[in-house]
């Protein structure tokens, strides 16, 4: 749906999955993305640059609630304020009174007596039996277009394509179906000019006086939607709008979010042409799909899966202000596990290739392994002020861990190399949580 605008937009929420933390240069290259997606989506530009100065003042400034990491807070905002763009809140279709007269306006092409039938089979499904009345005096196959499918949907259908009068029609259509719960009406898309159609619809809506005028838009022609709203907006009172034709259209993203700014809300849209291609609209879940929400969040949990941020970031901060415990490196370990040696994540953080800790660069997977079981055999005490590790001490965890005492101290020789190199980094001015957001980068 709306061609390339949900996979740009996935795309560039997908990019956030790894954010450990709130990075403004990261959320203002994700709000780059965003505007380009929905720029070629012919989204107004005014709109585009309302929506991503909120996203970006939101994301820069919201402090996440206690728990959320800073991808899920970052894309919650982007998701919040799309929903916005296309009209808050779903506004389902309610039948209140009776009958309950729908009057259906729209350009000729827009989609209206396909939607017509879409609507009928709709409601026929929740239970009613709607009736139809066509005032379309100007294209005599619409008449045809409705008897065929009312035929279909076994529906009552009133018309008369040898009257051309098409208030008198309206008259008459509304007498024959007064005892019916629901009466549509499908109006002309078209007249001898603009204005007769105008004038025509003013008249047919002060006989029918319906409850609710529902305008079809077709939302191949983008932004440009907001003027044709705006149109028949001035002669009718649009209750409701439906835009027709989002399968596919690159430009669908425009109708819905300048449409959504006249003030009437989008009650169903069209995805096809066949009757079933009809959905209700609810932007949140509309906005969800788009945004390929579902597979965002699995990548989120993979994320969260491979590395949690609060125990790296945490472990960053202590590995650059000295206060590196050998808990913190059995953190740092676990991390590694998940993303290969220490040498390889260092040679991916730019600048730091060439200053790599000598003790780091030695690492290898074996001996990480070897230090985790050596570390294991150590009492919370010891992790947390390895300077109370002595001479007894080294040889009851050479004991537990089935390893030679040599071993052990070798892992406190390296524990004293990578604190002290660790530090002097600290210094060089790399913050921990930018640590932690390469860290989190690494191992997506
Ligand atoms: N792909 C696609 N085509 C649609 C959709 N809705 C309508 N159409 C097609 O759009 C064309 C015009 O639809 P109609 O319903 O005949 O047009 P109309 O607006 O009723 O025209 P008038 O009766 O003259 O006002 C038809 O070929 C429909 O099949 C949609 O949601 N998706």
């Amino acid at each position: 749906m709306l061609g390339n605008l949900g996979r740009s937009l996935t795309d560039a929420m997908k990019k956030m999955a790894g954010m450990a933390v709130i990075d403004k240069k990261a959320v203002k290259e994700i709000v780059k993305d965003i505007q380009r997606a929905l720029i070629q989506g012919d989204v107004n530009i005014k709109l585009v640059f309302e929506l991503s100065k909120k996203i970006e003042d939101r994301a820069l400034n919201e402090k996440p609630d206690k728990g959320v990491t800073a991808s899920k807070h970052v894309i919650t905002i982007v998701y919040e304020e799309m929903v916005n763009l296309v009209g808050k809140e779903a506004h389902p279709l309610e039948i209140t009174g009776k009958p309950y007269k729908i009057m259906f306006l729209g350009l000729q092409g827009s989609g209206k007596t396909t939607t017509i039938g879409k609507l009928a089979r709709y409601l026929q499904k929740k239970g009613f039996n709607p009736a139809i009345v066509s005032t379309d005096t100007w294209r005599p196959a619409a008449y045809e277009q409705l008897k065929q499918l009312t035929e279909e949907l076994h529906i009552s259908l009133y018309g008369d394509p040898e009257n051309k009068d098409a208030v008198d029609l309206a008259k008459k259509g509304l007498e024959k179906f007064k005892n019916q719960k629901i009466i549509i009406f499908d109006t002309a898309g078209r007249h001898k000019d603009e204005q007769d159609l105008f004038d025509e619809m003013k008249e047919l809506s002060s006989v029918v006086n319906p409850n609710e005028a529902i305008l079809v838009i077709d939302g191949t022609i983008g932004q440009q939607a907001h003027d044709q709203a705006k149109a028949f907006a001035k002669t009718t009172d649009v209750g409701s709008i439906i835009v027709t034709k989002l399968d596919g259209s690159a430009k669908g993203g425009g109708a819905l979010s300048t449409v959504a700014e006249i003030g009437a809300p989008i009650k169903f849209i069209g995805t096809g042409e066949k009757i079933d291609n009809f959905e209700v609209f609810d932007p949140s879940r509309f906005i969800s799909r788009l945004l390929g929400m579902g597979d965002i969040q699995t990548l989120i949990e993979k994320a969260e899966e491979a590395v949690d941020e609060d125990v790296a970031e945490e472990t960053m901060k202590h590995m650059m202000s000295g206060k590196f415990t050998i808990k913190d490196m059995e953190n740092q370990f676990q991390m590694m596990g998940k993303m290969g040696p220490m040498k390889q994540i260092m040679n991916m953080i730019p600048g730091l290739g060439g200053k790599l800790p000598k003790e780091a660069s030695k690492m290898t997977e074996d001996k990480i392994n070897q230090y985790k079981i050596i570390i294991s055999s150590m009492k919370e005490e010891e992790k947390l002020n390895p300077k109370i590790i002595k001479h007894s001490r080294i040889h009851r965890i050479a004991k537990g861990s089935g390893r030679k005492p040599e071993e052990v101290k070798d892992l406190l020789k390296y524990y004293k190399g990578t604190k002290k190199a660790m530090k002097g980094l600290g210094k060089r001015g790399l913050g921990g949580g930018q640590m932690g957001r390469l860290m989190g980068q690494f191992m997506k």
